[in-house]
């Protein structure tokens, strides 16, 4: 199979991580009998750098050229004082609405010898956790209208969180599609006590249950989910919900995974292209140090190979080399614990590729 990936390294430890999926994904080539070649895609505070602009057009059109984008982060200090429109978290937005990529999911699987690297209570560990969000990616809040206005002689800035119900129903549809798959259990998180957009939310995944009557469903209010999945994550299968709430979820989520260097994710629209990217960020403060963890980029390119490619036995022969690396008591910082291996970035690259 040929395949042609665009990768945006972006900033900060992103091109140390991407650089360590595209091992990855040497070595799966190279068993498999497969070519995937490369396309370089400026994004991020990088191409403000190098073009004045967060997302220049060309870039979009690489990436509409390619069978699918491989991120690392954007983002840092160096570019905080920017303006909104120009600012180098933009560059993401604006690659996932341009390839129309509304579903976002985040699984949250603990890998089992890293069950001492969890914060959690070893009774609420044991057994294993593992839940997926299902993160609405181009709507709500961080694209709904916006200002910075003068009233009543100050500043006054606005955002607004809105949703049609096509958004709600496509989202709500992967949702209970991927349960039905899984533990047959959708928890819908919202904020219909105070939010129109939630009460809407709510509306239309009621309506979509009736159709998926062999799924349990749930509805949750989004400050009560916080501290559930710190008290309970067990409890959840399939988590849906708007686009916010689930950037915020998926990063408390990623503690049960014992680092946000452990969660992958992948974004589709309606056809096969897609994103793939860890959730977390650019990671400004171990940057150069070849320290962070490239697990959550190599399992963000395993999704890739699973979603866009369809290729299963690939993807779990990537799953499986990251579990048999964290069997074999290997660990980057993030996740290191008494009696294991330290390795750096790139060594823990080198070893997952390895063993694929
Ligand atoms: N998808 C993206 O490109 C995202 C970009 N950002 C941007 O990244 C920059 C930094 O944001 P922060 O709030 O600091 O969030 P962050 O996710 O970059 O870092 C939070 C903490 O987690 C650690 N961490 C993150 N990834 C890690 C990894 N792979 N291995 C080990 N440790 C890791 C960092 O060292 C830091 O202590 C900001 O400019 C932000 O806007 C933030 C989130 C997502
Ligand atoms: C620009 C932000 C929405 C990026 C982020 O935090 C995420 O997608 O998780
Ligand atoms: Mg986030």
């Amino acid at each position: 199979m040929n395949k042609q990936i665009a990768l945006i390294r972006g900033d900060g430890i992103g091109p140390e991580i991407v650089a360590e999926a595209v091992k990855v994904l040497d070595r799966v080539a190279e068993r498999f009998g497969h070519t995937f070649s490369y396309t370089e895609v400026l994004a991020g505070g990088c191409a403000i750098d190098a073009t004045g602009h967060p997302l220049p057009q060309d870039s979009i059109e690489k990436c509409k050229m390619s069978d699918s984008v491989l991120l690392g982060a954007v983002g840092g200090p160096k570019w905080d004082q920017l303006d909104g429109s120009l600012r180098p978290e933009k560059a993401l937005l604006g690659i996932r609405s341009a390839l129309g990529l509304f579903s976002n999911i985040r699984p949250a699987r603990l890998f089992a010898p890293l069950a001492h690297a969890c914060p959690l209570r070893p009774d609420i560990v044991a057994g294993g956790l593992d839940l997926v969000i299902v993160r609405e990616l181009i709507g709500g809040v961080y694209f709904g209208e916006r200002d910075t206005v003068l009233k009543n002689g100050e500043k006054y800035a606005y955002d607004t969180m809105g949703y049609a119900e096509h958004e709600i129903e496509r989202i709500g549809r992967v949702a209970f599609e991927m349960a039905r798959k899984r533990r047959k259990k959708v928890t819908s998180v919202d904020k219909a006590n105070v939010l129109d957009s939630s009460r809407l939310w709510r509306e239309v995944m009621h309506r979509l249950r009736e159709e998926y009557p062999d799924v349990e469903y749930s509805d949750m209010l989004v400050d009560n989910t916080a501290m559930q999945l710190v008290r309970n994550p067990g409890q959840f299968d399939v988590i849906v919900t708007e686009n916010m709430f689930g950037d915020i979820l998926s990063d408390e989520a990623s503690m049960i995974t014992g680092s946000i260097g452990m969660i992958p994710s992948s974004s589709l629209g309606e056809g096969t292209r897609g994103m793939y990217e860890p959730i977390h960020g650019s990671a400004p403060d171990i940057v150069g140090k070849d320290i962070a963890n490239p697990v959550a980029t190599i399992l963000s390119a395993a999704m890739m190979l699973r979603y866009s490619f369809n290729l299963p036995e690939e993807s779990d022969a990537v799953e499986s080399a990251v579990s048999q690396v964290l069997e074999e008591g290997y660990r980057t910082a993030d996740i290191m614990s008494e009696g294991c291996t330290l390795l750096s970035c790139s060594e823990m690259g080198e070893r997952i590729a390895a063993l694929v």
